[in-house]
């Protein structure tokens, strides 16, 4: 599967927690990130993520033009909701995109606890159908 993955600055932390405690899954698919996010997952983790330009920098764009052509199966996106980010747009199109193409979407980390594990047991293995690898 393809995975995103993105946090904003307070949320970073968190993922770094999350993808190396799941690191026996993640690794067994392609990872992409927003540039910082992938930077500090790299750092960690030691695994390898394609990595976009940062957030504000157009990284959220990016990874909506994969989902555009639907070539992610999984978004794990640790949004700040207590803060504004300039960005904003970019953020609420790229959930938007998500939403079109019925690409699974966590913002949290409760949400992406039960993606996780539900990705480890082939609960997401229908999207394989839907970008047409199983007829
Ligand atoms: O701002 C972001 C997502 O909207 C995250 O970008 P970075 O991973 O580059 O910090």
């Amino acid at each position: 599967m393809e995975i995103a993955l993105i946090a904003h600055d307070k949320k970073k932390d968190d993922m770094v927690r999350f993808v190396t405690a799941y690191k026996h899954i993640f690794q067994e698919h392609h990872l992409f990130a927003t540039g910082t996010t992938g930077k500090r997952i790299t750092e960690a983790t030691g695994m390898s993520v394609h990595r976009f330009q940062s957030g504000p920098y157009g990284g959220d764009q990016e990874i909506g033009a994969l989902i555009a052509k639907n070539l992610l199966d999984l978004v794990i996106f640790f949004r700040d909701p207590l803060t504004a980010q300039p960005h904003e747009p970019d953020v609420s199109a790229l959930m938007r995109l998500c939403d079109v193409y019925s690409v699974p979407l966590a913002t949290n980390m409760g949400t992406a606890e039960v993606l996780i594990r539900g990705l480890e047991k082939g609960d997401i293995s229908w999207r394989s159908i839907i970008r047409g690898e199983i007829q």
